[in-house]
């Protein structure tokens, strides 16, 4: 749906963004993931058409992106809404602002704050709603126009854990139907919505992994053997695992390519060990992202 090619972008002379290249299929929800000033913002800023870039291209179905303004929504970092506008006023003010016919508007601004759960608060002054409820109200400024494709720009970093709550959940629904790009550096709430991650640092790209690596791909097994007659076992797995001796009796496999199970028993079962227990342990994306983005 969405392509980025080779997209380069500088500030006053220094490169924010070299070469970031990655496709947005139909359907999913991206996590774009990087330590403070990587350049997610300056990316989504591009994307979205409020900044240029020097080289590059950016395609929606194939055409440039700039084409389809009325199929994307946008959740900035920071929404400026009228403190003293009800939520019905805010989303009739911006939906305006955009463009959208006064019809339109009398008859889909009470339908999308029931989408974002504000349906009882359309009549609250922004000044009486809670962070999470505020940033539901963002989130319903930018579906109002019903977008194919939702890019949300840090939506859950400044809440208090029940408003994250609050977003996440609104997140999983809307993903149902809309293609979604999320930046967010709170790894564990995007590994509950994501399928994949781009992970950006210093304006490059350094990772592209989906959900499916992070939990097939980076696996590793633990094992432990009897060693109640004392001697140490003599273990000779084949190639594609890596073993390591924990602590006496405690082994871990790692491998690159996912491990299965049944295939490590009977590599096992080959050196007539006595196993008392096996584990898979996932890896998180946490440890993957640290991985990635530390200089070491
Ligand atoms: N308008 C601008 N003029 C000059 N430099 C800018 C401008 N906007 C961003 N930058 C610089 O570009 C770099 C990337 O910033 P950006 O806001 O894209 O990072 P980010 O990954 O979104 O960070 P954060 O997580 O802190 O929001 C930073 O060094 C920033 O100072």
């Amino acid at each position: 749906m969405i392509a980025i090619k080779r997209v380069n972008k500088a500030f006053r002379g220094k490169k924010i963004l070299k070469d970031i290249s990655f496709d947005i299929p139909e359907g999913e929800c991206i996590g774009l993931l990087g330590p403070n000033g990587a350049g997610k913002t300056t990316l989504i800023k591009c994307i979205t058409g409020i900044i240029n870039y020097e080289e590059g291209e950016i395609n929606f179905n194939g055409e440039n992106i700039l084409n389809f303004k009325n199929d994307i929504g946008y959740l900035s970092q920071n929404t400026d809404f009228k403190q003293w506008m009800t939520c019905e006023e805010s989303l009739r003010f911006f939906g305006s602002l955009s463009g959208l016919s006064k019809t339109y508007l009398n008859e889909n601004i009470n339908e999308v704050l029931k989408d974002v759960g504000l349906q009882d608060k359309n009549q609250y002054k922004v000044e009486e709603l809670s962070g999470g409820m505020k940033q539901r109200l963002g989130i319903a400024q930018a579906i109002l126009h019903r977008p194919k494709f939702l890019i949300l720009d840090e939506p859950v970093s400044a809440l208090d854990p029940v408003g994250r709550n609050e977003i996440k959940n609104l997140i999983k629904k809307l993903k149902e139907y809309t293609t979604v790009l999320i930046s967010t550096h709170i790894l564990d709430d995007a590994s509950e919505f994501c399928d994949r991650y781009i992970i950006i640092k210093k304006g490059e790209i350094i990772g592209n992994i989906t959900n499916q690596d992070e939990t097939v791909n980076y696996k590793q097994v633990y094992f432990q053997v009897d060693l109640s007659d004392s001697i140490k076992p003599e273990i000779n797995l084949n190639d594609s695992y890596d073993l390591q001796e924990v602590k006496a009796g405690e082994f871990l496999v790692t491998s690159r390519n996912s491990i299965k199970l049944t295939n490590l028993i009977a590599e096992l079962d080959k050196n007539n060990l006595n196993v008392n227990s096996i584990a898979y342990e996932k890896k998180d994306l946490e440890k993957i992202f640290l991985e990635l983005v530390s200089d070491v």
